[in-house]
């Protein structure tokens, strides 16, 4: 029988995951989704042809096996919280919302549900997670972003940072993953993530820079262990919708929902 999907968030990473549920998915059905401006989905949803309803973030919760959370930070726990309550499965790339809230953990153990934080726009956090058994000394990050990708960012508005007249690489950010993704909540998940998977956020060291010479989102991570020392680069094709998701995003979460069927899992 098919497990029941919903998208909660219907923007470049949700539009991207609900149309290869429809397509090429097995063993998944698209039952619903939920969204900011209801309008604004039901035109796209007619736009690719998927007739599915747009419902609330408690209706999906009632309804699906499985959420697919691709919301902005702030709407993460009016998301996370009845769908795990209900004792779903939420899969999310909103690592950064997971340091915010991280009781989150606590209503998916009282409810039997579970969080997938997908590795979204990074890679290698297979080899960290296995590193963490053991003793890691340190984790370094390197992002560089083009300057688009950061524009929106919540740190460069706040501070009226002007990233458009750039010449040279500008430095943004120095210290912790999770001073890091509290003052980049949607553009450096991916440091809140490494920070889960090894030695805390708190330990994982993060520079952020928005760079002119830089046409993708590129992340540099050291990790300094006693099982073994190893680095990786990995550089992000900004999507045309919003430069500061990678296309990786979304094949991310698609490769963690075709996981969750497939009789082969590769990888930790
Ligand atoms: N870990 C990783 O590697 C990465 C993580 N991310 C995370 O994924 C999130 C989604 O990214 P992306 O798809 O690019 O973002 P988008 O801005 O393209 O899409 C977000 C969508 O969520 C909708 N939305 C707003 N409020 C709600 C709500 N309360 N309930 C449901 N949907 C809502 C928006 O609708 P409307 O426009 O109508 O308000 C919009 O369609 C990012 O905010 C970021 O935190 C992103 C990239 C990489
Ligand atoms: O970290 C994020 O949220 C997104 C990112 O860096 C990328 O797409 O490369």
């Amino acid at each position: 029988m098919a497990q029941t999907v919903g998208i909660a968030g219907f923007g470049t990473i949700g539009t991207a995951v609900a149309t290869r549920i429809a397509r090429d998915l097995p063993g998944l059905e698209l039952l619903a989704i939920s969204a900011g401006r209801r309008d604004v989905a039901e035109t796209r949803l007619r736009s690719l042809d998927l007739t599915v309803p747009v419902v609330s973030a408690g209706e999906l919760a009632a309804s699906c096996d499985i959420i697919v959370e691709c919301a902005p930070t702030a709407a993460f726990l009016s998301i996370a919280e009845p769908a795990l309550a209900a004792g779903r499965t939420l899969i999310t790339v909103s690592g950064a919302a997971i340091l915010e809230h991280p009781g989150i953990v606590d209503v998916a153990r009282a409810g039997g549900g579970q969080i997938i934080l997908a590795t979204g726009a990074l890679l290698g956090l297979d080899a960290v997670r296995a590193a963490a058994e053991g003793v890691i000394h340190s984790v370094r990050m390197v992002t560089r972003k083009p300057p688009r990708s950061l524009r929106t960012a919540k740190y460069v508005v706040e501070n009226g940072i002007d990233l458009d007249s750039l010449a040279e690489p500008l430095l943004l950010f120095r210290g912790s993953a999770r001073e890091g993704a509290r003052a980049f909540p949607s553009n450096v998940n991916v440091a809140a993530a490494l920070g889960l998977a090894g030695i805390g956020a708190d330990r994982t060291e993060l520079e952020i820079w928005a760079d002119p010479t830089k046409l993708r989102n590129c992340h540099r991570i050291d990790v300094d262990a006693d099982s073994a020392r190893f680095g990786f680069e990995i550089e992000n094709i900004p999507t045309d919708e919003n430069p500061g998701t990678g296309r990786i995003t979304a094949l991310s979460m698609i490769a963690a929902l075709r996981a969750i069927r497939a009789p082969l899992r590769v990888g930790t």
